[in-house]
């Protein structure tokens, strides 16, 4: 199970500050974002904000010496946009291209050659899923596809028993190896290439923190994720909307996806690619795509380049890091008018989250899910996921 399977029966999570006693995330300076935003007219909506991320190159990322506390405080902290972008990272654009290309071609692929991948044991957290979630009105979600796979490792594991229990992470790879042979290479490529960027970023995130709390180092966000076998890839694919589908789940903000916080610890994520008939176009309606909240309840669509890798806060690490790192609510939003037919939208999603054999020691004061934990508090991440499942996605049959 990955974050994504979650949130579509998740109420919005408004953004959540939890109070650690003595030391507290600084919520009195000035908003750093506002000099960062600007308004404009999109084609097709009355008016739109944007809002560009806090950004870091590749050079300074890689540099362990410099501190780059401020950044991340910028982008993650809880005056933060929520987001932050790595520009410069080697050989990033062509492995975005090369994966971001299959994905029309995957989802275009005959219905039964796509059956054939799917993997209903695992909940579709392998494989292709379309139809499986649930949209916030409780229909199911036929607006896109994913194709889900640990670009790491193509087995977790070959023990039975934990296949049984955390399906949704132990279970197999699934390729399509005749139909589109070169989807292996290009999905582990580009998932392996965030993944280590993603490590770098997890590292900085440490430094932030632990000036405020006390952490042990194999408790910090960066030896989590280096130790864990469970990221999981999502490469999506948007189906062109049809003004016919103009339905309760179409009408606003979160048209192509809805509205929620990954679940995992953070999330790695490609800027969209739109095509029409297999031909990269521009996006030709402004008010299309990602859209964050903010920390102050603004809703702002997030802009970054083509050769940035974009990277969210997810649940599990905001109650780790005591609300130091917070989650940001996002969904997307679907172009509309004439101009979106046959349009569709590519992009790819690595949630990095924690083993699931870690054992995750929640603070007393969490707010989210705490119906969930155990009065000890401890619980390992694979529990934590399939207690979230049960709750609030499809038992298991
Ligand atoms: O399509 C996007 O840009 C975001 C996808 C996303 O938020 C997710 O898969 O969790
Ligand atoms: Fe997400």
């Amino acid at each position: 199970m990955t974050s994504h399977l979650l949130y579509k029966t998740f109420p919005p999570t408004k953004f959540l500050f939890i109070s650690t006693g003595s030391s507290s995330p600084s919520s009195s300076q000035s908003n750093p974002l506002l000099s960062r935003q600007s308004s404009c007219r999109s084609m097709h909506s009355s008016s739109v904000t944007t809002a560009t991320p806090v950004t870091i190159s590749y050079s300074e990322l890689k540099d362990k010496n410099t501190d780059l506390s401020l950044k991340i405080e910028e982008g993650f902290g809880p005056n933060g946009l929520g987001i932050l972008s790595i520009t410069d990272v080697p050989g990033y654009s062509s492995l975005r291209r090369n994966l971001l290309h299959l994905s029309p071609r995957l989802a275009n692929l005959p219905e039964e050659v796509k059956k054939e991948l799917e993997d209903p044991d695992s909940r579709y957290n392998f494989g292709w899923s379309h139809g499986k979630e649930k949209l916030e009105s409780g229909k199911p979600d036929t607006l896109k596809g994913s194709f889900y796979a640990n670009p790491i490792l193509d087995r977790p594991t070959t023990d039975e028993s934990l296949l049984q229990r955390y399906p949704s992470y132990c279970g197999s790879n699934i390729w399509p190896n005749s139909e589109l042979p070169e989807l292996e290479v290009a999905f582990k490529s580009l998932g392996k290439l965030i993944l280590g960027v993603g490590l770098m970023v997890a590292f900085h995130c440490d430094r932030y923190v632990s000036k405020a709390i006390k952490m042990s180092e194999d408790k910090g966000l960066e030896q989590l994720l280096f130790r864990s076998r469970c990221h999981k890839g999502r490469l999506l694919y948007y189906f062109p909307t049809k003004e016919s589908d103009s339905t309760e789940d179409n009408k606003d903000m979160s048209s192509w996806c809805g509205w929620h916080t990954d679940h995992g610890s953070l999330t790695g994520l490609t800027c969209a690619m739109f095509t029409r008939d297999a031909v990269e176009i521009p996006c030709p309606d402004s008010g299309a795509g990602l859209y964050i909240r903010t920390r102050t309840d603004q809703i702002v669509k997030v802009v970054f380049g083509e050769d940035a890798i974009a990277y969210q806060i997810g649940e599990t690490t905001e109650i780790l890091s005591r609300g130091y790192l917070c989650a940001t609510p996002h969904c997307v939003r679907a172009p509309k008018g004439e101009d979106a037919c046959s349009l569709d939208r590519s992009t790819f999603a690595l949630f990095m989250q924690p083993d699931w054999d870690e054992k995750l020691n929640f603070p007393e004061e969490i707010h989210i899910h705490k119906e969930l934990i155990s009065p000890n508090g401890a619980l390992t991440f694979g529990e934590y996921t399939e207690k979230l499942l049960d709750k609030y996605y499809y038992q298991k049959t």
